[in-house]
């Protein structure tokens, strides 16, 4: 095809065993001490650069000492101040024009405007934040329009790449892929109906081109373009047209911009299974692609255009921390070879950065646990085996190869695995415990027994984390503060709550959740079945991060856990107190989740736990129990023939665990993230009697489909966008108020904010919800 150019290169060597990309936050998160205090003003920008350098330092040598080629480019360059995404908006100069000011000529941003972009200043929002793929990491939404000024704006990359090189580091830069990039986007304000910032990609190739000759003029042999769109149906973006913008981009990028001008480009497509966009890109000129061989399926005959590639298969998982079973990983790579791919090589299914750094830091961890387990660095050391292994034959990894089966093999027997006594009770399970009664007659009981004014007031759960509490939690752990003096603060925390509520007006009151570190880890802290860590610290966003559990083992409920909260609570005031639970769907959705059984198996399991918590509650006398599914969405499947499935038995097991209740206890459940239409079945599925979902930044929109759909139960719009240290004025939230009365019927609307406010400061809170307190009061006396 292209006989008239001169033969290419020959590609550059690509090393045998590889990661896409590790964790950025530190194993102390030390990325995160240093970013906060900068944002505090306690420090300055050299500060964090000096941290960020240092963190960089040590990853290139930890993985180099674990296995990784320092001479081919097996070490990703992949860190981010605060997320890939916005980096590569700040790189392509895509700045919201509120946020202009903060771009120097050259449209760059220095570590303070790339701050208030991600975390908004005033009135001007930052980039929304949602989920990226099916995980607990949420990136920024850049905002592209038919006017956004696409330029090359941050020699960031190739910088990175450089302060590698030069402490002797042959790297591979890894940026998010052109078509990824603006898939993922949303249109600016200004946009004309139908635009999609995909329209754009001609636009904006040029910058990425610029950048490939950048990193090739500083020594880049391989780049990575990581290209997780192509994976997924749930982008909005019809399948066909990603297809041609794959096909137009690397054209580009890698047909029309040759060799040696650009590094050879790696597309990698973490998180799931190609499928039909497979010899998509296989029929582009890019030089290798990396394959999720963890969440999908190697391809079974030879894929035209692959010849001449190299095919990196993603056979360790970088989502989950179960110690890989090495020969039947080897095998998959065996079966890779007969694919026609000019070389086969090992990789990670995705980034590393969704698990912890590393095991050699949880000292108290069960050892019988942690012989099952991998973390970042012990899949690196994985992949170094199996790379060997590829390379000197089966031979030469033998033991580590018995070791790995022996250890996987151990799981399926040890105590605590399989208990048939939880079994028993899950294959007993009849249809009409999953069933409450009809909701007409459940409402008419709860409004006798809570005799709640119209529009009723609430929160979502959590007040402010305080430092102190924090400190407190912390002193306890480390058996400076004893138990009962931990009881007592937090006591003394949850009186002031109730003061605070009281004082506002709220009609239903919350504990404040002060007593949990998280809203996951603090019931797997509770439950059998569960570990927990000391430092598995895994990004959730910026500078948020979370110690996900280890669901590894039958579960089960050894004693009551919030009652005694709950009820200290209700004592304590003459109004309702809502008990407060994370459902079945989210606990798996945030913790490390056993891979040896169906996860709707798992999560009956949990839902009989909380069935039972629920039980006591409602035996305590507690009128109202939330139970909170925010991750619903986020583990609904990334191809739709995966989706009915799912939505059956997340929908079931939340059933399991509220379905118990009298018709006179309120259930209420909470949901985060708006793309409500697309679960607006499996929400009515969920049968809670109230359900507040988040709507502030949406203007309420959500109201309409509601309406449209026939929703007969309760919801509770949110109306304070918890999200940004934003206090809304009273007369947004009437005006917020006036219109959701407008659109659906009185007796179904809650009043209360987006989501918790445990990341709010009293500052705050406080106006924020006296404002809500007071818009209520104004719609009320309307009606
Ligand atoms: N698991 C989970 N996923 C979620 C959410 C969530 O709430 N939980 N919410 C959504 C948004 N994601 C979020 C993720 C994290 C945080 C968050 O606030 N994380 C905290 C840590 C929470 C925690 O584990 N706190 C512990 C430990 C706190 C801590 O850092 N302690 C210090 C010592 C305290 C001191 O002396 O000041 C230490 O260990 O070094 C506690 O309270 O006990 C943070 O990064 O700062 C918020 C939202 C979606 N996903
Ligand atoms: C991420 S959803 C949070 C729900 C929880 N009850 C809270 O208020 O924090
Ligand atoms: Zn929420």
């Amino acid at each position: 095809m292209t006989s008239t150019t001169p033969a290419a290169p020959a590609t550059p060597a690509f090393p045998t065993g590889s990661v896409l990309g590790y964790p950025r936050i530190g194993p102390r998160r030390e990325l995160k001490k240093a970013l906060e205090a900068f944002w505090a003003g306690r420090t300055a920008a050299d500060e964090v650069e000096a941290v960020a350098a240092d963190l960089r330092r040590r990853t290139r040598a930890r993985l180099a000492e674990l296995g990784l080629a320092t001479d081919a480019p097996a070490i990703p360059s992949a860190f981010s101040f605060y997320d890939h995404v916005l980096d590569t908006a700040a790189l392509v100069g895509a700045v919201p024009a509120r946020f202009a000011d903060l771009q120097d000529a050259d449209g760059r941003l220095d570590l303070a405007g790339y701050s208030t972009v991600a975390r908004g200043r005033g009135d001007d929002l930052p980039l929304e934040m949602t989920k990226w793929f099916d995980t607990n990491y949420h990136y920024l939404v850049p905002e592209i329009g038919p006017g956004t000024a696409f330029r090359y704006a941050s020699d960031r990359p190739v910088a990175e790449f450089a302060e590698a090189l030069a402490d002797g580091v042959l790297t591979r830069p890894v940026v998010v892929g052109p078509v990824t990039f603006l898939a993922l986007a949303k249109p600016t304000e200004d946009a004309p109906a139908g635009f999609h910032p995909l329209d754009r990609l001609d636009d904006l190739l040029p910058v990425y081109a610029r950048l490939l000759t950048e990193l090739a003029a500083a020594g880049a042999t391989w780049v990575q373009l990581d290209e997780p769109a192509l994976v997924s149906d749930s982008i909005g973006v019809d399948a066909a047209v990603l297809a041609e913008a794959t096909t137009r981009a690397y054209r580009a990028l890698a047909t029309e911009l040759a060799r040696p001008e650009r590094p050879a480009i790696l597309v990698a497509a973490p998180y799931g299974d190609l499928g039909a966009a497979l010899p998509v890109l296989a029929a582009t000129d890019v030089e290798g692609l990396a394959i999720d061989l963890v969440r999908g399926d190697a391809p079974t005959v030879a894929v035209p255009g692959l010849a001449g590639k190299t095919l990196v298969g993603g056979v360790v998982d970088g989502h989950n921390i179960w110690r890989a079973d090495l020969d039947a990983r080897l095998t998959v790579l065996e079966q890779l070879a007969g694919l026609g791919a000019a070389a086969v090589a090992v990789g990670t299914s995705t980034s590393l950065f969704h698990v912890p750094h590393t095991l050699d830091d949880e000292p108290a961890l069960d050892r019988t646990l942690v012989q099952w387990l991998a973390f970042a660095d012990e899949k690196v050391r994985e992949v170094a085996t199996l790379a060997t292994g590829l390379t000197e034959g089966r031979e030469a990894v033998r033991t580590e190869l018995l070791a790995a089966s022996d250890a996987v093999r151990s799981r399926a027997t040890a105590p605590g695995v399989v208990r048939p006594e939880v079994r028993e009770r899950a294959a007993a399970l009849t249809d009409d415990q999953f069933r409450r009664g009809p909701f007409a007659a459940r409402k008419a009981a709860q409004a006798e027994r809570l005799r709640l004014p119209a529009l009723p007031t609430t929160t979502i759960g959590s007040f402010p984390q305080t430092p102190e509490i924090r400190k407190a939690r912390a002193a306890f752990g480390k058996g400076e503060l004893s138990a009962a003096a931990y009881e007592d603060e937090m006591k003394a925390e949850i009186r002031r709550v109730v003061e605070l509520q009281e004082r506002i007006g709220l009609d239903v009151l919350v504990h404040g959740e002060p007593e949990r570190n998280d809203m996951v880890q603090y019931f797997a802290e509770n439950l059998d079945g569960f570990a927990v860590t000391q430092n598995g610290w895994v990004q959730s966003y910026g500078s948020r991060c979370t110690r996900p559990s280890i669901l590894w083992g039958d579960v089960s409920r050894p004693a009551p856990i919030t009652v005694a909260w709950t009820t200290y609570t209700q004592s304590l005031t003459d109004k309702p107190v809502k008990g407060m639970l994370t459902g079945p769907v989210t606990i798996l959705a945030w913790s490390f989740v056993r891979d040896d059984q169906p996860l709707g198996d798992t999560a009956n399991q949990v839902a009989l736990a909380l069935r039972d918590e629920i039980a006591d509650l409602e035996a305590a006398g507690i009128g109202i129990v939330q139970v909170d599914e925010p991750a619903l969405r986020e583990l609904l499947p990334l191809r739709e023939k995966d989706h009915a499935a799912y939505l059956d038995w997340s929908v079931r097991s939340f059933r399991l665990s509220t379905a118990g209740v009298r018709p006179d206890t309120q259930i209420h459940t909470h949901l985060c993230y708006s793309e409500f239409g697309e679960i607006m079945d499996a929400i009515d599925g969920l049968d809670a009697d109230v359900t507040s979902i988040e709507a502030a930044r949406s203007k309420m929109e959500i109201l309409g489909d509601i309406a449209a759909a026939g929703y007969p139960r309760a919801v509770g719009p949110g109306v304070y966008d918890i999200h940004s240290p934003r206090v809304p004025s009273q007369a947004e939230v009437t005006e917020l108020l006036t219109e959701a009365v407008r659109t659906i019927d009185v007796d179904q609307l809650w009043v209360n904010p987006d989501c918790g406010l445990k990341t709010r400061r009293y500052e705050e809170v406080t106006p924020s919800l006296e404002h809500l307190v007071e818009a209520t009061r104004t719609v009320r006396a309307t009606l």
